[in-house]
Protein backbone atom coordinates (compact mmCIF):
# COMPACT_ATOMS: atom_id res chain seq x y z
CA UNK A 1 0.00 0.00 0.00
CA UNK A 2 1.33 3.06 -0.99
CA UNK A 3 0.23 5.10 1.85
CA UNK A 4 1.75 2.85 4.18
CA UNK A 5 4.20 4.34 7.17
CA UNK A 6 6.18 1.04 6.98
CA UNK A 7 8.11 -0.39 4.44
CA UNK A 8 9.74 -4.16 4.28
CA UNK A 9 8.35 -6.93 6.41
CA UNK A 10 6.46 -6.10 9.06
CA UNK A 11 4.43 -8.93 11.74
CA UNK A 12 1.24 -8.15 13.27
CA UNK A 13 1.04 -9.94 16.70
CA UNK A 14 -2.71 -9.40 17.71
CA UNK A 15 -4.38 -9.98 21.09
CA UNK A 16 -1.27 -10.28 23.22
CA UNK A 17 -0.52 -9.01 26.63
CA UNK A 18 2.03 -6.77 27.01
CA UNK A 19 4.29 -7.91 30.11
CA UNK A 20 1.39 -10.41 31.43
CA UNK A 21 -0.79 -6.86 32.49
CA UNK A 22 -4.26 -5.06 31.51
CA UNK A 23 -6.09 -5.85 27.95
CA UNK A 24 -4.97 -7.68 24.75
CA UNK A 25 -3.80 -5.39 22.05
CA UNK A 26 -2.13 -5.37 18.98
CA UNK A 27 1.19 -4.94 18.40
CA UNK A 28 2.73 -3.74 14.52
CA UNK A 29 6.52 -4.22 14.22
CA UNK A 30 8.62 -2.77 10.57
CA UNK A 31 11.31 -1.53 9.91
CA UNK A 32 13.14 -3.06 12.79
CA UNK A 33 11.08 -1.12 15.66
CA UNK A 34 7.73 -1.58 17.47
CA UNK A 35 5.80 0.55 15.00
CA UNK A 36 2.49 0.89 16.36
CA UNK A 37 0.40 -0.60 19.63
CA UNK A 38 -3.14 -0.41 19.93
CA UNK A 39 -6.62 -1.64 18.42
CA UNK A 40 -5.91 -0.26 15.42
CA UNK A 41 -2.01 -0.92 14.79
CA UNK A 42 -2.60 -3.37 11.84
CA UNK A 43 -3.78 -0.07 9.51
CA UNK A 44 -0.09 0.24 8.52
CA UNK A 45 0.51 -3.19 8.07
CA UNK A 46 1.98 -4.37 4.44
CA UNK A 47 -0.14 -6.58 2.36
CA UNK A 48 2.48 -9.30 3.27
CA UNK A 49 2.27 -9.03 6.40
CA UNK A 50 3.24 -11.98 8.59
CA UNK A 51 0.10 -12.27 11.25
CA UNK A 52 0.59 -13.33 14.48
CA UNK A 53 -2.71 -14.62 16.57
CA UNK A 54 -1.07 -14.29 20.48
CA UNK A 55 -4.12 -14.38 22.05
CA UNK A 56 -3.34 -15.97 25.65
CA UNK A 57 0.44 -15.32 25.14
CA UNK A 58 2.34 -12.66 27.02
CA UNK A 59 4.97 -10.40 25.08
CA UNK A 60 8.52 -9.33 26.78
CA UNK A 61 11.56 -7.86 25.57
CA UNK A 62 13.83 -10.38 24.27
CA UNK A 63 16.17 -12.18 26.50
CA UNK A 64 19.74 -11.49 27.51
CA UNK A 65 21.95 -14.31 28.46
CA UNK A 66 24.74 -12.85 30.30
CA UNK A 67 26.71 -15.93 30.55
CA UNK A 68 26.70 -18.71 27.37
CA UNK A 69 29.11 -21.60 26.26
CA UNK A 70 29.13 -21.56 22.61
CA UNK A 71 31.96 -23.69 22.45
CA UNK A 72 32.90 -22.84 19.28
CA UNK A 73 36.19 -22.52 17.87
CA UNK A 74 37.29 -25.51 19.41
CA UNK A 75 34.75 -27.78 20.69
CA UNK A 76 31.86 -27.67 17.96
CA UNK A 77 31.24 -31.58 18.82
CA UNK A 78 29.20 -30.40 21.48
CA UNK A 79 27.75 -27.35 20.38
CA UNK A 80 28.04 -24.72 17.43
CA UNK A 81 28.06 -20.19 17.33
CA UNK A 82 24.85 -21.78 14.59
CA UNK A 83 23.23 -24.16 16.83
CA UNK A 84 23.67 -22.61 19.97
CA UNK A 85 22.46 -19.24 17.98
CA UNK A 86 18.97 -21.53 17.59
CA UNK A 87 18.79 -23.06 20.72
CA UNK A 88 19.23 -19.10 22.37
CA UNK A 89 16.42 -17.98 19.87
CA UNK A 90 14.17 -20.80 20.78
CA UNK A 91 14.62 -20.55 24.17
CA UNK A 92 13.51 -16.48 23.88
CA UNK A 93 17.34 -14.89 23.86
CA UNK A 94 17.58 -12.43 21.58
CA UNK A 95 21.15 -11.39 22.69
CA UNK A 96 23.44 -13.92 23.94
CA UNK A 97 27.47 -13.68 25.62
CA UNK A 98 29.65 -16.00 24.44
CA UNK A 99 31.89 -16.91 26.88
CA UNK A 100 36.40 -16.58 26.38
CA UNK A 101 36.81 -20.49 27.60
CA UNK A 102 37.08 -21.95 23.87
CA UNK A 103 39.99 -23.63 22.26
CA UNK A 104 41.87 -21.29 21.19
CA UNK A 105 40.97 -18.87 23.99
CA UNK A 106 38.53 -16.04 23.47
CA UNK A 107 41.83 -13.65 24.82
CA UNK A 108 42.58 -12.03 21.41
CA UNK A 109 40.85 -9.62 19.24
CA UNK A 110 41.48 -11.93 16.29
CA UNK A 111 39.26 -15.06 18.00
CA UNK A 112 36.57 -12.04 19.62
CA UNK A 113 35.89 -10.71 16.19
CA UNK A 114 35.79 -14.45 14.62
CA UNK A 115 33.13 -15.10 17.47
CA UNK A 116 31.23 -12.24 16.68
CA UNK A 117 30.99 -12.23 12.98
CA UNK A 118 30.07 -16.17 12.66
CA UNK A 119 27.13 -14.90 15.09
CA UNK A 120 26.17 -12.34 12.72
CA UNK A 121 26.39 -14.40 9.96
CA UNK A 122 23.86 -16.97 11.58
CA UNK A 123 21.54 -13.91 12.48
CA UNK A 124 19.44 -15.81 15.36
CA UNK A 125 20.59 -14.10 18.20
CA UNK A 126 23.52 -11.12 18.80
CA UNK A 127 26.59 -13.26 19.96
CA UNK A 128 28.54 -10.90 21.57
CA UNK A 129 31.94 -12.48 22.19
CA UNK A 130 33.58 -11.99 25.89
CA UNK A 131 36.97 -11.59 26.13
CA UNK A 132 39.49 -13.20 28.62
CA UNK A 133 40.72 -11.39 31.70
CA UNK A 134 43.88 -13.16 31.37
CA UNK A 135 46.29 -14.96 28.84
CA UNK A 136 45.12 -18.48 27.80
CA UNK A 137 42.49 -17.95 31.55
CA UNK A 138 45.97 -18.66 33.00
CA UNK A 139 45.40 -15.94 35.96
CA UNK A 140 49.04 -14.46 34.91
CA UNK A 141 49.36 -11.93 32.50
CA UNK A 142 46.38 -9.47 31.60
CA UNK A 143 44.71 -10.24 28.08
CA UNK A 144 44.63 -7.16 25.56
CA UNK A 145 41.68 -5.79 26.59
CA UNK A 146 41.61 -2.60 25.14
CA UNK A 147 42.56 -4.37 21.72
CA UNK A 148 39.28 -6.46 22.25
CA UNK A 149 36.96 -3.70 23.11
CA UNK A 150 37.92 -1.42 20.19
CA UNK A 151 37.87 -4.72 17.35
CA UNK A 152 34.54 -5.21 15.52
CA UNK A 153 32.80 -7.26 18.30
CA UNK A 154 33.12 -4.65 20.85
CA UNK A 155 33.81 -6.45 23.86
CA UNK A 156 32.31 -4.98 26.91
CA UNK A 157 32.49 -7.89 29.32
CA UNK A 158 35.76 -9.99 30.17
CA UNK A 159 35.90 -13.13 32.20
CA UNK A 160 38.22 -16.12 32.85
CA UNK A 161 35.14 -18.60 33.27
CA UNK A 162 35.64 -21.65 33.61
CA UNK A 163 38.71 -20.40 35.76
CA UNK A 164 38.82 -17.35 38.83
CA UNK A 165 40.89 -14.73 38.06
CA UNK A 166 42.18 -15.92 41.84
CA UNK A 167 45.25 -13.52 42.38
CA UNK A 168 44.30 -10.47 43.81
CA UNK A 169 47.00 -8.32 42.51
CA UNK A 170 46.13 -9.40 38.98
CA UNK A 171 42.02 -9.01 39.82
CA UNK A 172 42.89 -5.64 41.20
CA UNK A 173 44.60 -4.81 37.67
CA UNK A 174 41.95 -6.05 35.61
CA UNK A 175 39.10 -3.87 37.61
CA UNK A 176 41.76 -0.66 37.31
CA UNK A 177 42.09 -1.29 33.48
CA UNK A 178 38.39 -2.37 32.95
CA UNK A 179 37.36 1.00 34.91
CA UNK A 180 39.26 2.98 32.51
CA UNK A 181 37.90 0.91 29.36
CA UNK A 182 34.49 1.14 30.76
CA UNK A 183 33.74 -2.52 30.61
CA UNK A 184 32.71 -5.06 33.01
CA UNK A 185 34.71 -8.05 34.69
CA UNK A 186 32.46 -10.86 34.99
CA UNK A 187 34.09 -13.32 38.15
CA UNK A 188 33.62 -17.24 38.20
CA UNK A 189 34.18 -16.95 42.12
CA UNK A 190 36.20 -20.12 43.29
CA UNK A 191 39.36 -19.89 44.97
CA UNK A 192 41.46 -22.70 43.72
CA UNK A 193 43.20 -23.59 46.95
CA UNK A 194 39.72 -24.42 48.81
CA UNK A 195 38.56 -26.55 45.76
CA UNK A 196 41.46 -29.12 44.99
CA UNK A 197 39.66 -31.79 43.62
CA UNK A 198 36.50 -31.08 44.37
CA UNK A 199 33.44 -32.23 42.58
CA UNK A 200 30.19 -31.68 44.70
CA UNK A 201 28.73 -29.17 47.07
CA UNK A 202 30.74 -29.89 50.48
CA UNK A 203 27.71 -30.84 53.17
CA UNK A 204 25.99 -34.34 54.30
CA UNK A 205 25.22 -35.44 51.12
CA UNK A 206 28.72 -35.39 49.24
CA UNK A 207 30.00 -36.86 52.76
CA UNK A 208 27.47 -39.57 52.57
CA UNK A 209 28.21 -40.11 48.79
CA UNK A 210 32.31 -40.11 49.42
CA UNK A 211 32.57 -36.92 46.97
CA UNK A 212 35.27 -33.92 47.33
CA UNK A 213 33.83 -31.17 48.93
CA UNK A 214 33.42 -28.02 46.97
CA UNK A 215 32.68 -25.30 49.97
CA UNK A 216 30.38 -22.43 50.38
CA UNK A 217 33.40 -20.68 51.69
CA UNK A 218 35.59 -21.19 48.07
CA UNK A 219 32.81 -18.64 46.64
CA UNK A 220 32.12 -16.40 49.20
CA UNK A 221 35.52 -15.41 50.41
CA UNK A 222 36.22 -14.57 46.26
CA UNK A 223 32.70 -12.75 46.10
CA UNK A 224 34.13 -10.95 49.89
CA UNK A 225 37.81 -9.79 48.19
CA UNK A 226 36.49 -8.93 44.96
CA UNK A 227 33.68 -6.41 46.29
CA UNK A 228 36.77 -4.95 48.28
CA UNK A 229 39.25 -4.61 45.20
CA UNK A 230 35.76 -3.09 42.98
CA UNK A 231 35.27 -0.90 45.99
CA UNK A 232 38.51 0.36 45.76
CA UNK A 233 39.49 0.80 42.34
CA UNK A 234 36.11 2.61 41.98
CA UNK A 235 35.35 -0.14 39.63
CA UNK A 236 32.18 -2.72 38.37
CA UNK A 237 32.45 -6.22 38.98
CA UNK A 238 29.81 -8.67 38.01
CA UNK A 239 29.54 -11.97 39.39
CA UNK A 240 28.82 -15.10 37.98
CA UNK A 241 26.51 -18.09 38.74
CA UNK A 242 26.08 -16.74 42.59
CA UNK A 243 25.02 -20.64 44.43
CA UNK A 244 25.03 -20.14 47.79
CA UNK A 245 22.84 -18.02 50.45
CA UNK A 246 26.15 -16.39 52.49
CA UNK A 247 26.89 -14.65 48.86
CA UNK A 248 23.33 -13.41 48.91
CA UNK A 249 24.26 -11.54 52.59
CA UNK A 250 27.72 -10.83 50.81
CA UNK A 251 25.57 -8.84 47.85
CA UNK A 252 23.11 -7.20 50.35
CA UNK A 253 26.22 -5.79 52.63
CA UNK A 254 28.31 -4.72 49.57
CA UNK A 255 25.50 -2.51 47.89
CA UNK A 256 24.49 -1.11 51.43
CA UNK A 257 28.85 0.05 50.81
CA UNK A 258 27.59 1.85 48.11
CA UNK A 259 30.04 -1.14 45.77
CA UNK A 260 29.42 -1.27 42.06
CA UNK A 261 28.98 -5.47 42.19
CA UNK A 262 26.11 -7.24 40.57
CA UNK A 263 25.16 -11.22 40.26
CA UNK A 264 23.46 -13.53 38.43
CA UNK A 265 21.58 -17.26 39.22
CA UNK A 266 21.38 -19.81 37.01
CA UNK A 267 17.78 -21.69 36.53
CA UNK A 268 19.65 -24.80 37.80
CA UNK A 269 20.62 -23.22 40.59
CA UNK A 270 17.19 -21.70 41.31
CA UNK A 271 15.78 -25.00 41.20
CA UNK A 272 17.93 -28.28 41.61
CA UNK A 273 20.08 -29.00 45.05
CA UNK A 274 22.48 -31.97 46.07
CA UNK A 275 19.99 -34.22 46.93
CA UNK A 276 19.93 -35.05 42.53
CA UNK A 277 23.92 -36.38 43.22
CA UNK A 278 22.21 -39.41 44.91
CA UNK A 279 22.18 -41.40 41.34
CA UNK A 280 25.88 -39.99 40.54
CA UNK A 281 24.23 -39.29 37.50
CA UNK A 282 27.64 -36.80 36.24
CA UNK A 283 24.43 -34.64 34.23
CA UNK A 284 24.06 -33.31 37.65
CA UNK A 285 28.06 -32.00 38.06
CA UNK A 286 28.14 -28.28 37.56
CA UNK A 287 30.25 -25.61 38.83
CA UNK A 288 29.42 -24.22 41.53
CA UNK A 289 28.04 -27.29 42.83
CA UNK A 290 24.34 -27.65 43.44
CA UNK A 291 23.85 -26.65 46.66
CA UNK A 292 21.31 -27.42 49.56
CA UNK A 293 17.57 -26.66 49.69
CA UNK A 294 18.18 -23.82 52.01
CA UNK A 295 20.48 -21.93 49.39
CA UNK A 296 18.18 -22.64 46.58
CA UNK A 297 15.67 -20.32 48.75
CA UNK A 298 17.68 -17.76 49.70
CA UNK A 299 18.79 -17.28 46.26
CA UNK A 300 15.14 -17.35 45.16
CA UNK A 301 14.55 -14.55 47.51
CA UNK A 302 17.67 -12.91 46.43
CA UNK A 303 16.39 -12.77 42.78
CA UNK A 304 13.26 -11.70 44.09
CA UNK A 305 14.21 -8.34 46.13
CA UNK A 306 16.68 -7.62 43.39
CA UNK A 307 19.65 -9.14 44.87
CA UNK A 308 20.94 -10.87 42.88
CA UNK A 309 20.38 -9.36 39.39
CA UNK A 310 19.20 -11.24 36.78
CA UNK A 311 18.85 -14.74 35.52
CA UNK A 312 21.99 -16.47 33.52
CA UNK A 313 22.29 -19.52 32.22
CA UNK A 314 25.91 -20.82 32.63
CA UNK A 315 24.28 -23.25 28.98
CA UNK A 316 27.15 -25.42 28.75
CA UNK A 317 27.30 -28.12 26.58
CA UNK A 318 29.47 -31.52 27.32
CA UNK A 319 29.88 -34.19 25.05
CA UNK A 320 28.60 -37.85 26.20
CA UNK A 321 31.94 -39.56 26.74
CA UNK A 322 32.57 -36.06 29.30
CA UNK A 323 29.24 -36.74 30.94
CA UNK A 324 28.58 -40.23 30.55
CA UNK A 325 31.37 -41.43 32.57
CA UNK A 326 32.49 -41.46 36.32
CA UNK A 327 31.48 -38.59 38.44
CA UNK A 328 34.86 -37.79 39.71
CA UNK A 329 35.78 -37.80 35.50
CA UNK A 330 33.00 -35.97 34.53
CA UNK A 331 33.00 -32.19 33.09
CA UNK A 332 30.97 -30.07 34.92
CA UNK A 333 28.18 -28.15 33.15
CA UNK A 334 24.89 -28.22 31.98
CA UNK A 335 22.26 -27.33 29.19
CA UNK A 336 20.17 -23.90 29.60
CA UNK A 337 19.40 -22.20 26.95
CA UNK A 338 16.37 -23.86 25.77
CA UNK A 339 14.98 -24.51 29.49
CA UNK A 340 15.82 -21.38 30.98
CA UNK A 341 12.17 -19.53 30.88
CA UNK A 342 10.20 -22.44 32.12
CA UNK A 343 12.58 -23.05 35.14
CA UNK A 344 11.70 -19.00 36.03
CA UNK A 345 8.44 -19.69 35.68
CA UNK A 346 8.63 -23.43 38.06
CA UNK A 347 10.78 -21.18 40.49
CA UNK A 348 9.70 -17.84 40.54
CA UNK A 349 6.34 -17.31 39.11
CA UNK A 350 4.41 -20.16 40.15
CA UNK A 351 5.88 -19.66 43.75
CA UNK A 352 4.69 -16.04 43.44
CA UNK A 353 7.87 -14.79 44.03
CA UNK A 354 7.98 -12.90 40.38
CA UNK A 355 5.14 -11.70 37.95
CA UNK A 356 5.89 -11.02 34.15
CA UNK A 357 7.45 -7.66 35.00
CA UNK A 358 9.80 -9.53 37.60
CA UNK A 359 10.71 -12.04 34.47
CA UNK A 360 11.41 -9.76 32.43
CA UNK A 361 13.32 -6.96 35.04
CA UNK A 362 15.53 -10.31 35.28
CA UNK A 363 15.97 -12.05 31.87
CA UNK A 364 16.15 -9.33 29.54
CA UNK A 365 16.33 -5.62 31.43
CA UNK A 366 18.62 -5.79 34.44
CA UNK A 367 21.38 -8.20 32.09
CA UNK A 368 21.49 -5.32 29.27
CA UNK A 369 21.60 -2.82 31.97
CA UNK A 370 24.61 -4.43 33.22
CA UNK A 371 26.45 -4.68 30.50
CA UNK A 372 25.54 -1.40 28.72
CA UNK A 373 23.62 -2.91 25.80
CA UNK A 374 21.15 -0.23 24.47
CA UNK A 375 18.91 -2.30 21.56
CA UNK A 376 18.15 -4.48 24.35
CA UNK A 377 15.78 -4.83 27.81
CA UNK A 378 13.66 -2.17 26.76
CA UNK A 379 10.42 -0.98 27.06
CA UNK A 380 7.09 -2.12 24.91
CA UNK A 381 7.19 1.13 23.84
CA UNK A 382 6.23 2.46 19.88
CA UNK A 383 9.82 3.38 18.45
CA UNK A 384 11.81 1.11 20.28
CA UNK A 385 14.19 -1.89 18.55
CA UNK A 386 12.02 -5.10 18.13
CA UNK A 387 13.78 -7.28 20.10
CA UNK A 388 11.23 -9.15 21.70
CA UNK A 389 9.62 -12.64 22.97
CA UNK A 390 6.37 -14.27 22.86
CA UNK A 391 5.31 -16.69 25.91
CA UNK A 392 2.71 -19.05 26.28
CA UNK A 393 1.84 -19.41 29.89
CA UNK A 394 -0.29 -22.00 30.29
CA UNK A 395 1.55 -24.38 27.89
CA UNK A 396 3.42 -27.45 29.37
CA UNK A 397 6.08 -29.25 27.67
CA UNK A 398 8.14 -31.91 28.15
CA UNK A 399 12.51 -32.04 28.17
CA UNK A 400 13.93 -34.71 25.65
CA UNK A 401 17.85 -33.47 25.31
CA UNK A 402 18.11 -35.10 21.60
CA UNK A 403 14.97 -32.72 21.01
CA UNK A 404 16.68 -29.90 22.00
CA UNK A 405 18.85 -27.71 19.13
CA UNK A 406 22.12 -28.00 21.17
CA UNK A 407 24.70 -30.43 19.40
CA UNK A 408 25.20 -31.83 23.14
CA UNK A 409 22.27 -32.91 25.03
CA UNK A 410 23.67 -32.78 28.76
CA UNK A 411 20.14 -31.24 30.25
CA UNK A 412 19.27 -32.05 33.60
CA UNK A 413 15.87 -31.66 32.82
CA UNK A 414 15.67 -34.85 31.04
CA UNK A 415 11.85 -36.04 30.92
CA UNK A 416 10.55 -33.36 33.24
CA UNK A 417 7.27 -31.66 32.64
CA UNK A 418 7.79 -27.86 32.52
CA UNK A 419 5.70 -25.07 32.91
CA UNK A 420 5.11 -22.45 29.88
CA UNK A 421 6.97 -21.77 26.40
CA UNK A 422 8.93 -19.65 24.00
CA UNK A 423 5.88 -19.55 20.95
CA UNK A 424 8.24 -16.96 19.02
CA UNK A 425 11.14 -15.02 19.63
CA UNK A 426 11.95 -11.86 17.20
CA UNK A 427 15.40 -9.74 16.58
CA UNK A 428 14.91 -6.57 14.70
CA UNK A 429 11.81 -7.17 13.67
CA UNK A 430 12.82 -10.72 11.71
CA UNK A 431 11.30 -13.59 13.70
CA UNK A 432 13.84 -16.14 14.41
CA UNK A 433 12.24 -18.58 15.70
CA UNK A 434 8.31 -19.74 16.36
CA UNK A 435 6.39 -22.70 17.34
CA UNK A 436 9.44 -24.73 17.88
CA UNK A 437 11.36 -24.22 14.81
CA UNK A 438 14.50 -21.58 14.51
CA UNK A 439 13.89 -19.80 11.34
CA UNK A 440 17.43 -18.49 9.34
CA UNK A 441 17.36 -15.87 7.53
CA UNK A 442 16.00 -16.29 3.95
CA UNK A 443 18.28 -13.91 1.45
CA UNK A 444 15.30 -12.52 -0.71
CA UNK A 445 17.13 -9.26 -0.88
CA UNK A 446 15.22 -7.42 1.50
CA UNK A 447 17.49 -8.04 4.81
N1 LIG B 1 29.67 -24.20 34.79
C1 LIG B 1 30.36 -25.27 34.51
O1 LIG B 1 30.28 -26.24 35.25
N2 LIG B 1 31.14 -25.36 33.42
C2 LIG B 1 31.46 -24.30 32.50
C3 LIG B 1 32.51 -23.38 33.04
C4 LIG B 1 31.99 -22.47 34.13
O2 LIG B 1 30.95 -21.82 33.97
O3 LIG B 1 32.64 -22.35 35.17
C5 LIG B 1 31.94 -24.92 31.21
O4 LIG B 1 32.58 -24.25 30.40
O5 LIG B 1 31.64 -26.10 30.98
ZN1 LIG C 1 32.01 -20.43 35.88
ZN1 LIG D 1 30.24 -20.70 32.61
Amino acid sequence: MSDSAVTGETVLIKNVLLYGEGEPTDVLLGDGVIAAIGADAGKDATPDAEVIDAAGQILLPGFVDLHTHLREPGREDTETINSGSAAAALGGYTAVFAMANTSPVADSVVVTDHVWRRGREVGLVDVHPVGAVTVGLEGKQLAEMATMASGAGRVRMFSDDGHCVYDPLIMRRALEYSSSLGVLIAQHAEEPRLTVGAIAHEGPTAARLGLAGWPRAAEESIVARDALLARDAGARVHICHASTAGTVELMKWARGQGISITAEVTPHHLLLDDSRLETYDAVNKVNPPLREASDVAALRAGLAEGTIDCVATDHAPHAEQDKCCEFAAARPGMLGLETALSIVVQTMVRTGLLDWRGVARVMSERPAEIVGLDDQGRPLEVGEPANLVLIDPDAEWTVHGPDLASVAHNTPYESMTLPARVTTTILRGRITASDGQARVRVRNGRG
